[in-house]
């Protein structure tokens, strides 16, 4: 039972070389990374196309996860471990709890399911039908998005639902761009495989995708816990202002900063409003350029 850390490699979903923290034990090597300053581990496991979860370890003999069957397994554990640093190294949060929880990932969940969700205690992701989407642990910005959601519930718990929800969601969806720094897309790389530039969502136009991008188009609906991912194109909005205004490694203090400190389960876009601009003051005071672009971006989505 010798079990040592191994650099492993793998092929991604995209079709891409990465190396992989693996466990080798008793002549297997497993997706099970004891690299990190956790008391936990980061863990990658496969449904085989069941909805059971968490399922068994991805493992492979020679530790080169480059099966085809592979890649999604790859991925979850690789970007598992790139949203772990950012935490770590960018907020200094050491994990999703803060006390290095154990970060697990289920892939190939079900037949052809095209989404990826936290459960509340781990990330699952399918492996799409191949037209609406390929294998979601294939994008760094779902990857980010997913546990996002584990870092909001044990932080400001914004409850997922109607503006608390839209904006837990639009949470997701800004750490996903402060990971997926390519552009102001979520989703891009796993949407529609057959078909180039388009996305999931824009936080930059979220009307390209048929989300409002102003208070006035806030839509009422009870579909969706009330819209959550429909009406998150008003804070998405804001957060590409402020985001094209103060860059990524300032708009991330704040917006870290208003997520750990003054955001709750019940606030709304007017709360987010004053969470960030409270945040943006301790950071860089009242009179600073960092708290007017922030006032700004929420202004121009109607938000006072
Ligand atoms: O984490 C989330 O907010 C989404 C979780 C969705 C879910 C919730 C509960 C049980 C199962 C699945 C998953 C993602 C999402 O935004 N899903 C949207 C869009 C979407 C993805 N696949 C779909 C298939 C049909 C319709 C909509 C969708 C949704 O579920 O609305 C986040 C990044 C990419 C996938
Ligand atoms: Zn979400």
């Amino acid at each position: 039972y010798n079990a040592v850390n191994d650099a492993g490699s793998g092929v991604g979903v995209l079709g891409d070389t990465k190396p992989l923290n693996t466990y080798l034990s008793s002549g297997t090597y497993y997706l099970y990374d004891t690299t990190k300053a956790m008391t936990g581990v980061i863990e990658t496991r496969t449904a085989a196309n069941s909805t059971s979860l968490p399922g068994n370890y991805s493992v492979d003999p020679d530790n080169n996860f480059n099966a085809t069957s592979q890649r999604a397994d790859v991925d979850a554990h690789y970007y598992a471990g790139v949203v772990y640093d950012y935490f770590k190294n960018t907020h200094n949060r050491n994990s999703f709890d803060n006390r290095g929880a154990t970060i697990r990932s289920t892939v190939h969940y079900s037949r052809n399911y095209n989404n990826a969700f936290w459960n509340g205690a781990q990330m699952v992701y399918g492996d799409g039908d191949g037209t609406t989407f390929r294998a979601l642990s294939g994008a760094l910005d779902v990857v980010a998005h997913e546990l996002t959601h584990a870092v909001t519930e044990r932080t400001a718990g914004l409850e997922y639902q109607y503006q608390s929800g839209a904006l837990n969601e639009s949470i997701s969806d800004t750490f996903g761009v402060f990971l997926d720094k390519k552009n102001y897309l979520i989703g891009e790389d796993v949407y529609t495989p057959n078909k180039a530039g388009d996305a999931l969502r824009s936080l930059s136009d979220p009307g390209l995708y048929g989300q409002p991008d102003h208070m006035n188009k806030y839509v009422n609906t009870t579909a969706d816990n009330g819209g959550v991912h429909t009406n998150s194109g008003i804070p998405n909005k804001a957060a590409y202002l402020t985001i094209s205004k103060l860059g990524t490694s300032v708009a991330e203090k704040i917006y870290y900063r208003a997520l750990t400190v003054y955001l709750s389960p019940k606030s709304n876009f007017k709360d987010a409003r004053s969470a960030l601009l409270a945040a943006a003051a301790d950071l860089y005071g009242s009179g600073s350029t960092q708290y007017s672009a922030v006032a700004s971006a929420w202004t121009q989505v109607g938000v006072n």
